[in-house]
């Protein structure tokens, strides 16, 4: 996407050949700063410390990490070291198990003089092969977006949670992406933007992206969609995805589930867009299985903002001393999903709908 007229990626190959930039997530909204990774440990720590977020860019990540590890140690034993370090820094994103396997095992195959050019040239290509599925998802997303604007002859009121844009993925986003393509295309829409706690990805990553793109958006708080739904506010939900299993559970930002319950019980299409690379084929029962992680209490107990003098201050915002849960994720289940939007098109959400996008899957069913 395009920040001041230029054009951007989240993350991309350094001049140097020899490391990548990603853009500082924790920096935005109000600094956009470039950060050089030129080591698998900075990989590590740039996925942990969330400068990089978003499970398909934490995919990639995760396979220029691999990259960059192959020119520390380019042995069987360095790539899985390296695997393991990079898989263990978040664990509900398949997107970067997906990606780790997916590379460690063409490295396998290569002699170790031949590994560190492959896996960057691999990195890239899926890195490419990410922009193509998001663009492809955004497409489709948008035909739905279009057919409700066609039938209500009105501006589309689209509820988002958490920061499903392109600052999550390579390029262009899942859940927003379609809202870029309609609204490059001229379809009238409007955004309401879950600010999500506790890290606010909305209020400061999506309404980032929406205010640079000139995409009509109303930032609010969590706990204040049901009763917009509930008053007709919101024409549609679209979301993102960490992890979708193969019946369609859809495992997202903490909260998420919450307004599924509120769009089922108002009549209000609930949509998530993820690429292939979310799908976990092995399981079938998302609240029972998919890890949920479990991130500092400080994410919680602290906010950081930026003061009326431009500088930055964090502050305590819970009574000292009290217990902290602070789950990242949650699972909405299939029967709550309207339909999953895919580069390959829209699901239904359950197993005979996505295999009917993935039939090479049938077999391995
Ligand atoms: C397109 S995946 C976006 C997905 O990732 C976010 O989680 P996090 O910011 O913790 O990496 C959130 O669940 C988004 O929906």
């Amino acid at each position: 996407m395009k920040i001041g007229g230029q054009p951007y990626r989240t993350i991309f190959p350094d001049a140097d050949g020899a490391s990548v930039q990603v853009i500082d997530q924790t920096r935005l909204p109000f600094a956009f700063e470039l950060k050089r990774l030129a080591t698998s440990a900075q990989a590590a720590e740039a996925i942990r410390t969330m400068i990089v977020r978003g499970a398909p860019l934490i995919g990639v990540t995760g396979a220029y990490g691999l990259a960059l590890a192959m020119r520390e140690d380019a042995s069987n034993a360095g790539i899985d070291r390296a695997v393991a370090e990079l898989g263990a820094t978040r664990p509900t994103a398949i997107n970067l198990r997906w990606a780790l396997d997916h590379v460690a095992a063409l490295l396998r195959r290569l002699p170790e003089d031949e590994r560190a050019g492959a896996a960057f040239a691999e990195a890239g290509r899926i890195a490419d092969e990410d922009v193509a599925s998001c663009r492809a998802i955004g497409e489709h997303g948008a035909r739905i977006l279009s057919q409700h604007a066609a039938a209500k002859g009105r501006r589309i009121n689209v509820l988002t949670h958490c920061n499903a844009g392109w600052l999550a993925t390579v390029d262009w986003g899942t859940a927003l992406a379609p809202i870029y393509v309609a609204h490059d295309a001229g379809v009238p829409v409007h955004v309401y933007v879950d600010e999500t706690r506790p890290r606010n990805q909305g209020a400061a990553l999506t309404a980032f992206e929406l205010n640079a793109h000139g995409v009509p958006h109303t930032v609010i708080a969590d706990n204040a969609g049901g009763h917009l739904m509930q008053h007709g506010e919101v024409d549609i939900c679209f979301v993102g995805s960490d992890r979708t299993t193969a019946s369609g559970d859809v495992c997202n930002k903490i909260g998420t589930y919450l307004k599924a319950l509120a769009a089922r019980d108002t009549g209000v299409p609930f949509y998530a867009a993820l690429p292939f690379s979310t799908i976990d084929w092995t399981l079938m029962d998302g609240v029972r299985d998919i890890p949920i992680e479990e991130r500092d209490a400080r994410e919680v107990t602290h906010l950081t903002g930026r003061l009326a003098d431009g500088g930055f201050a964090t502050v305590e915002v819970v009574s000292p001393g009290s217990p902290v849960a602070n789950p990242a994720f949650d699972v909405t289940p299939a029967r709550l999903v309207t339909g999953i939007i895919t580069e390959r098109g829209v699901a239904r959400a359950d197993a005979e709908g996505l295999l009917g996008l993935y039939p090479e899957r049938r077999a391995a069913a």
